[in-house]
């Protein structure tokens, strides 16, 4: 049984790196929402594997009366609890202390003093001062802070504008910093974290990959006995590290359906069909849809209501092709942990701004039960598994590519024509960016390419002409934007600065090598207030 970290998210834009610090350290970690009810958490804790809670920082003040608190079972299970920003907070009102709203708010880089010897920071400096205490250079974001520590606490750390920028009572185990350990500005914070998990929590380093395989292999083996299982096979990174993991363990009784919808991108379908069926001898069942999909869209311009057939056409499809394996039982799919996290806050969001194709709206008729073995990893976990399963690194390191695909691509009405123009022009763009290095290195040292360091590219047709000059002749041509963006979790993005010759040249290979293309724009806005596709 592997050790947990269980981490209680009061809506902090960084809680999902405390997850990925804990993970880092070798430790399995959880986030969860905070109010999740004390029934999961005694259950969770129930097994004994629950070592240690995390609380995360969050935009509201404890200083007003219905904001989050800290479910009071926490703090009664005789864990380890780490309480960072809001969660300090949280944990010092309740407990019996006092916070108040802070004259001098702190944001960004800051520097404390260690003023207690405490097991937490112990052997933990950036310097040492003349008297023996330690100094940590941190990264703050707060406005209120503890002024009163609860019976049992000590003081931790201090400067001058939070004098207890941490506490500790050892007693009980719990510890408490007002900055955040889990950014990397803070340039201790991941030796804060090892020590917390190992040290004070007690925890094994037992989440590796290697071991995960072969775990991961044997709980689907398990689960699925002597039945079949259908899997959508995007060639997106998910879909086929799921595929590869499930092949790996239960082999030929795994059959993966790809659908051509006809908007793929150039070669996709080959693509798939050489690694999967040909080289890893995986059963791949290759839909040609295109008609489908392009009949039902003709006509539609409405992006919403586009990406509402698309999903719906994806069910027919695998409803039709499931129907013919006649002891498919489960449907796998490569759900992964972000989107686990993400739906649970579903409701609470309010407006769609873009139904996103998903499988999880199959119909109950469908009778199949979900099989979904990367529920619980973070994408660049995700990759780390297709490398251990052989998984080629091109393919495991691809941008992400929309269930929808090109059909959110091109503005307006979807046409065969236009699809074809946009798969030669992203292509050439897509080369370009594996082709120019980007002058960055790799933590091992090899050279990245833009593409590498873009989390996502692409280009997008614009269903619009203008008028051109070529080779002495007009031309009255479509316009193709590029798109480029660098983001940690897609929820928001910058537009990557690309080098303006890198530009050019994507620039002038499209404009000659694509007929029917005469001009192309480079798309700057960032997410939001724009959102990464074009519909
Ligand atoms: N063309 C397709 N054929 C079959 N299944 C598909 C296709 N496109 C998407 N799917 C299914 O929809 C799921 C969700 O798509 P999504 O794009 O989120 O994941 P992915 O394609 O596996 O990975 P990535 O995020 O890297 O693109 C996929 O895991 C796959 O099961
Ligand atoms: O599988 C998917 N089905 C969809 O319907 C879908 N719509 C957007 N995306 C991807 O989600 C990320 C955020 O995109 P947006 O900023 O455009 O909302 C980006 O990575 C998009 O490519 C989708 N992925
Ligand atoms: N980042 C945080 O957790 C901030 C906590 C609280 N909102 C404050 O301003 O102090
Ligand atoms: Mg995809």
């Amino acid at each position: 049984m592997h050790s947990r970290i269980l981490i209680l998210d009061f809506g902090s834009q960084v809680t999902q790196l405390i997850a990925r610090r804990v993970r880092e350290a070798g430790v399995f970690s959880e986030v969860v929402p905070y109010d999740v009810g004390t029934g999961f958490i005694r259950d969770y804790a129930r097994d004994g594997s629950l070592r240690g809670i995390v609380l995360s920082g969050g935009p509201n003040s404890v200083t007003e009366g219905d904001t989050p608190r800290v479910p009071q079972i926490v703090f009664e299970l005789g864990v380890p609890v780490l309480g960072i920003c809001y969660g300090m907070q949280a944990m010092a009102e309740q407990l019996g202390g006092r916070v108040e709203n802070g004259k001098v708010r702190e944001f960004g880089y800051a520097e404390v003093r260690a003023s207690n010897h405490t097991r937490l920071l112990e052997g933990i400096a950036d310097s040492v001062l003349a008297d023996g205490s330690s100094l940590l250079k941190v990264w703050m974001s707060h406005g209120d802070k503890v002024t009163g520590m609860p019976p049992g606490f000590k003081v931790m750390l201090s400067n001058e504008a939070c004098p207890i920028a941490g506490m500790a009572d050892e007693t009980r185990k719990f510890y408490a910093v007002q900055f955040h350990p889990e950014v990397t500005h803070t340039l201790q914070g991941r030796a804060i974290i090892n020590r917390f998990v190992h040290e004070i929590c007690g925890c094994q380093s037992d989440w590796n990959m290697p071991d995960y395989v072969s775990e991961a292999v044997e709980a689907i083996r398990r689960k699925v006995g002597k039945d079949d299982v259908i899997l959508g096979l995007s060639g997106g990174v998910d879909s086929s590290v799921a595929a590869a993991l499930i092949h790996r363990a239960i082999g030929d009784q795994l059959t993966c359906v790809f659908v051509d919808h006809g908007l793929l991108r150039l070669n996709e379908g080959k693509m798939v069909m050489d690694m999967f069926a040909r080289n890893l001898g995986v059963k791949v069942i290759h839909v040609d849809a295109t008609e489908q999909f392009m009949g039902k869209l003709a006509g539609v311009t409405d992006p919403e209501e586009k990406r509402k057939i698309i999903g719906r056409e994806f069910v027919e499809v695998f409803q039709t092709e499931a129907a013919k394996v006649s002891n498919a039982k489960w449907l796998a799919q490569g759900t992964i942990y972000p989107d686990v996290i993400e739906s649970a806050g579903k409701g609470k969001k309010g407006q769609t701004i873009k139904s996103h194709h998903n499988v999880g709206g199959l119909p109950d008729t469908l009778n199949l039960q979900l099989l979904e073995p990367l529920r619980e990893l973070f994408k660049d976990e995700v990759r780390e598994l297709g490398l251990a399963l052989g998984l080629p690194r091109e393919m495991v390191y691809r941008h992400p590519f929309p269930g929808p695909g090109l059909g959110v691509r091109i503005l307006g009405e979807v046409k065969k024509e236009y699809a074809d123009l946009l798969r030669k022009a992203d292509a050439i763009f897509i080369e370009e960016l594996w082709n120019t290095p980007s002058g960055l290195l790799s933590e091992k040292g090899e050279p990245l390419s833009w593409y590498d360091v873009t989390s996502q590219a692409f280009a997008v047709f614009l269903p619009v002409r203008s008028v051109g000059v070529m080779g002495d002749g007009r031309t009255y041509e479509y316009v193709v934007a590029l798109r480029a963006v660098q983001t940690q979790d897609f929820m928001t993005a910058q537009w990557a600065h690309l080098p303006h010759e890198l530009l050019g040249k994507v620039s002038n290979r499209i404009i000659n090598e694509v007929r029917g293309i005469n001009r192309v724009v480079y798309d700057i806005s960032g997410k939001p207030p724009a959102t990464i596709e074009w519909e």
